[in-house]
């Protein structure tokens, strides 16, 4: 599969009449390191992103997670957000060090507690919970033991998820395992520029494949008392080549195999990608086969994370990705440096439909960081660009419905302005303005205009 080359921002002919399902879920979506704040609070144990924002260096303005948005104080104010948005359903992550603060053995209860609350809170207001295990908080008394290089990893992620799902499940009807291990993987263990911080060629794939066991093993824990529905979320970022040249394709080829093909073939076909394999060369671990039949355990749903497109141009072979993104002349670009491609969503969809047998899909993130304007005196924060972003978006799916995809719900990142991790806060994604130094909250314009689009369950995008 290559996309041909694509240069501009492509228009996406709008289906006129292509109504969303009435069943269409519409939702946001936050993760609890990035939100909750109270990282070490009654009885947590604390993860390897506490570690690494109190490590100098590692994040922007040093900041940390230890208050973020006060969430875990203020969730009845920002579930009563969630009813001001009219949300159907709210994407959560749970953090694993309130569970198990030691990642494995002895439950803290207070842990279990707070997000017992949040999902009777969230029940009452009609809003449907979808929690995610593993949204990046690696418990760190586990990191200390090898994190996700201990192939014991596995067996600690099934343990944890086994606790979680016998005191939430039948509440909670819609579990997601891991949220991207691509990035956790490419971030945490090769770029370095995630938690834990590493760089290293070798461990990358280890951790991959980790990952991908402990998927696994926590789908096959649900099978054994789960009464609902387990999913995996992935982030997916289409590939394009700069030109028609037979390098830059090849160089595409590669950078579809690395992020794309990485996890979804395993998952999906029971196979890596041949391209992977020889890409990472010697650094490619050796496992038993056994462990990709456990890999490509069936699960209900996939959990898409689309926020732009890759134009890829050889930059010489550097692995494992050509890193040269040119710049598309004509095309905006978000704050993270993001192209904004709306038509990159509606070919990954099609991608998704035609080569992994059209699964169910849930779009689990989808958004834009661009400068906010202070609040105004009205108390409004006036954000076009996110709103533009959001529409043309939202548009694609229509499209994607037209081309047969079983999509869904769509659920926009993120709620509340948050961490963005080794961005801190310098990074605004939210549909609800956050004021760090207060921790007041402001709807923006793109979030009414979201709770438009709900009420109107697409009609008016
Ligand atoms: O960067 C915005 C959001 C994060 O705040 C979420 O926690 C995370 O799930 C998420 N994934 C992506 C796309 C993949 C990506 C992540 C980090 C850096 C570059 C790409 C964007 N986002």
């Amino acid at each position: 599969m290559s996309w041909g080359v694509r240069t501009g921002t492509a228009s996406v002919e709008r289906v006129d009449g292509m109504d969303f399902p009435d069943d269409f879920l519409w939702g946001a979506a936050t993760a609890a390191y990035q939100i909750e704040g109270s990282p070490l609070a009654d009885g947590a144990g604390a993860s390897i992103w506490h570690r690494f924002c109190h490590t100098p260096g590692m994040v922007r303005d040093g900041d940390t997670g230890d208050v973020a948005c006060d969430h875990y104080h203020r969730w009845p104010e920002d579930i009563a957000l969630m009813r001001r948005l009219g949300l159907q359903s709210y994407r959560f992550s749970i953090a694993w060090g309130r569970v198990l603060p030691q990642g494995t053995g002895a439950v803290n209860e207070a842990g279990l507690d707070f997000y017992e609350r949040l999902v009777d809170g969230l029940l009452e207001a009609g809003i449907a919970p979808n929690a995610t295990l593993y949204h990046w908080d690696l418990p760190a008394a586990l990191d200390d033991c090898g994190g996700w290089l201990n192939r014991d990893s596995a067996d600690w992620f099934a343990e944890y998820a086994e606790r979680v799902f016998r005191r939430l499940d039948g509440r909670v009807k819609m579990w997601t395992t891991l949220n991207e291990p691509w990035v956790v993987m490419d971030g945490g263990y090769l770029s370095g520029a995630l938690a834990p911080g590493h760089r290293n060629l070798y461990e990358a794939p280890i951790v991959a494949h980790n990952l991908l066991r402990a998927h696994g093993k926590a789908v096959q824990a649900y099978r054994a008392s789960g009464a609902h529905r387990i999913g995996l979320v992935v982030n997916l970022e289409p590939k394009y080549p700069a030109s028609d040249a037979l390098q830059d394709r090849a160089a595409t080829r590669r950078a579809h195999a690395y992020m794309n093909r990485h996890f979804m073939d395993p998952v999906f076909r029971g196979r890596y990608d041949e391209v992977l394999v020889q890409m990472f060369g010697a650094a490619w671990p050796s496992f038993p086969a056994s462990d990709l039949e456990l890999i490509r355990t069936p699960i209900d749903f996939l959990g898409i994370n689309y926020y732009t497109r890759n134009v890829v141009r050889d930059d010489g072979g550097r692995f494992p990705l050509p890193v040269d993104r040119p710049v598309q002349p004509g095309a905006t670009y978000s704050e993270t440096g993001w192209e904004v491609f709306p038509q990159g969503l509606l070919d990954t969809l099609n991608w998704v439909r035609t080569r992994y047998g059209n699964p169910p899909v849930y779009i689990t993130e989808n958004g834009s960081a661009f400068y906010d304007p202070p609040v105004a005196q009205g108390g409004a924060v006036h954000d076009p660009l996110r709103m533009h972003y959001l529409r043309q978006h939202l548009r694609v799916l229509r499209q994607a419905i037209a081309d047969g995809c079983d999509l869904r719900g769509y659920y926009a990142w993120s709620l509340l302005d948050n961490l963005e991790w080794a961005h801190g806060y310098s990074k605004r994604f939210g549909l609800v303005h956050v004021d760090f130094q207060n921790q007041r909250r402001t709807l923006k314009d793109s979030g009414a205009h979201y709770a438009r689009v709900i009420a109107s369950n697409g009609q008016c995008l």
